[in-house]
């Protein structure tokens, strides 16, 4: 990173947040990442915890690997170097919707354990929880 790049802090809380976000009180942004072979059921669980929480007014994203590589991370292909620059750049998305307060419901093979500890670490050196699922 530049030398001249300095993180800027926000104005606003996570409780203040919270405040503006569905239904319940306080503050539940996390990202539950779901990690797994092609196939083995990955956007069907995200999807439909996705869909359970919105319909109980609760703020949920679904993040899944075959839409992301449409956008964010087109440019990648699936070699060991780009799957992990992939699991990168969803896991820096993932930590700022569930800092903003959603729940994220991330779904990636994301084959690799260090990938998916990065991912963690992501989130947990910010005081977000994350939940590996497989
Ligand atoms: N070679 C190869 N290997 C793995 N996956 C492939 C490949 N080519 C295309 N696809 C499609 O891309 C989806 C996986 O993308 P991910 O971003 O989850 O992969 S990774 O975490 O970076 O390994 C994966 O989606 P899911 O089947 O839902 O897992 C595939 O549809
Ligand atoms: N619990 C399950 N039992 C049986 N089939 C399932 C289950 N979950 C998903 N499937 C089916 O398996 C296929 C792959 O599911 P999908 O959610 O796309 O997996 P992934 O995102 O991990 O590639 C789909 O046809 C889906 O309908």
């Amino acid at each position: 990173m530049h030398e001249l790049v300095t993180f800027q802090q926000h104005k606003v809380g996570r409780d203040q947040r919270a405040a503006n976000l569905g239904h319940y009180e306080g503050f539940r942004g996390c990202t539950i990442w779901f990690t797994g072979l092609s196939g083995a059921g990955k956007t069907t669980l995200s999807f439909g915890v996705e869909k359970a929480l919105t319909k109980l007014g609760i703020p949920a994203y679904g993040l899944d690997g075959d839409n992301v590589r449409h956008g964010l991370c087109k440019n990648l292909g699936f070699s060991r170097h780009e799957r992990t620059e992939n699991i990168r750049r969803v896991a820096e998305v993932s930590k700022l919707f569930a800092d903003m307060g959603v729940i994220t419901l991330s779904s990636f093979i994301s084959p690799y354990r260090n990938d998916r500890e990065e991912a963690r670490r992501i989130h947990e050196s910010e005081s977000l929880p994350f939940f590996e699922i497989y």
